[in-house]
């Protein structure tokens, strides 16, 4: 059989190919990603709830098995994520006596927090998604409702910003989001970015989670999204790369197997969005897949439960899949 050409290797002259891992992934596909990727990102063992879930406990064994397979495979790691309304203990915002924690209790909580955790890591992480989805889906407000923008206002953005750089100068910090190409929210993160670098926060870079269907969002979107994004002036990086094979409001939970007609836009889908990233490599530093082969995907519990979805370049068997030699074919 011909030998399978390294991804990392494909795209070394236009950007790093990264995915999300887990203590599972990291053992079961840990030959996919010493051969193919050059950076990882950890799926939840980074996140509020599990690094910090208690006000005086830590946890850090499963982070540091991550970033520990990183530094051995001589892999950058993306650090996710600072601030967000997921994934988040409820003691954050509680005051000691009960009920909601004022703003200087919460702030005093994120930077005793920022500094541990990006301090720790300041060696193995190169840059953090300091904060994650804080932009309003639909309606005309610019942020969604959270216990962040309830207790603190608007500035609790540009704080995590300050905290994470006071933490680690030389960390590259992120503002990360989803339906990222959609128009209208698109418009809403420039709108935010472009005030938080004009105030002369620390802010980087965009992260435009990429969590993509076969049909949406339609490549004229992604394209105006990048060029949006890219007209701030700051480095971009797609973080959460997958390609599911249901649309959004698709329930349908029958399949055992993807169909052929899925395979065959997929493979479509993947050729499509490489070749825009490629057009966009001068401003596109770090393509994530969130997570390594079809075996295992967050979306094999959302948006439906135990539904299982076939949305990376790998199989169930971690071949190659179609979608994977029209993506290395098309360099
Ligand atoms: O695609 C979405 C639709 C609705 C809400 C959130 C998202 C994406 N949300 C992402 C997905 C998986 C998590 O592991 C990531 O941390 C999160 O950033």
């Amino acid at each position: 059989i011909g030998v399978v050409p390294k991804l990392r290797d494909v795209f070394a002259g236009y950007f790093r190919i990264g995915a999300a891992v887990n203590p599972r992934t990291l053992v079961s596909s840990a030959d996919l990603l010493a051969r193919h990727f050059n950076c990882i990102t950890a799926e939840n063992e980074m996140k509020f709830e599990r690094i910090h879930p208690h006000e005086e406990t830590y946890a850090f064994e499963d982070a540091d098995r991550l970033a520990g397979f990183a530094r051995e495979h001589g892999m950058k790691m993306r650090g996710h994520t600072l601030v967000w309304h997921n994934q988040t203990p409820d003691w954050l915002f509680e005051k000691p006596g009960g009920g909601l924690a004022d703003k200087a209790l919460l702030y005093a909580r994120l930077k005793a927090h920022i500094d541990t955790v990006v301090g720790r890591y300041k060696s193995d992480v190169f840059c953090w998604d300091v904060v994650n989805e804080a932009v309003a889906d639909e309606g005309s407000e610019l942020l969604r409702e959270s216990k962040w923008l309830r207790i603190a206002g608007e500035e609790f953005i540009a704080k995590a910003f300050e905290f994470a750089h006071e933490a680690d100068p030389d960390a590259l910090l992120f503002y990360n989001d989803y339906n990222e190409s959609h128009p209208a929210k698109r418009e809403k993160i420039v709108t935010l970015v472009r005030s938080l670098k004009a105030r002369g926060v620390p802010i980087h870079g965009v992260g435009l989670q990429a969590h993509w269907q076969l049909r949406s969002p339609p490549a004229d979107d992604i394209r105006a999204a990048i060029e949006r994004y890219a007209s701030l002036g700051l480095k971009l990086h797609i973080t959460e790369l997958d390609v599911s094979v249901f649309e959004w409001d698709d329930r349908r939970a029958d399949l055992k197997s993807p169909t052929a007609e899925m395979m065959e836009l997929q493979e479509r889908r993947y050729e499509q969005i490489f070749r825009i990233f490629r057009e966009y490599r001068d401003v596109i530093e770090c393509v994530t897949f969130w997570g390594v082969a079809d075996d295992y995907t967050w979306l094999d519990h959302f948006p439906v439960r135990g539904r299982k979805n076939w949305p990376f370049l790998f199989d169930e068997r971690h071949q190659p899949k179609p979608s994977f030699w029209k993506v290395v074919n098309g360099a």
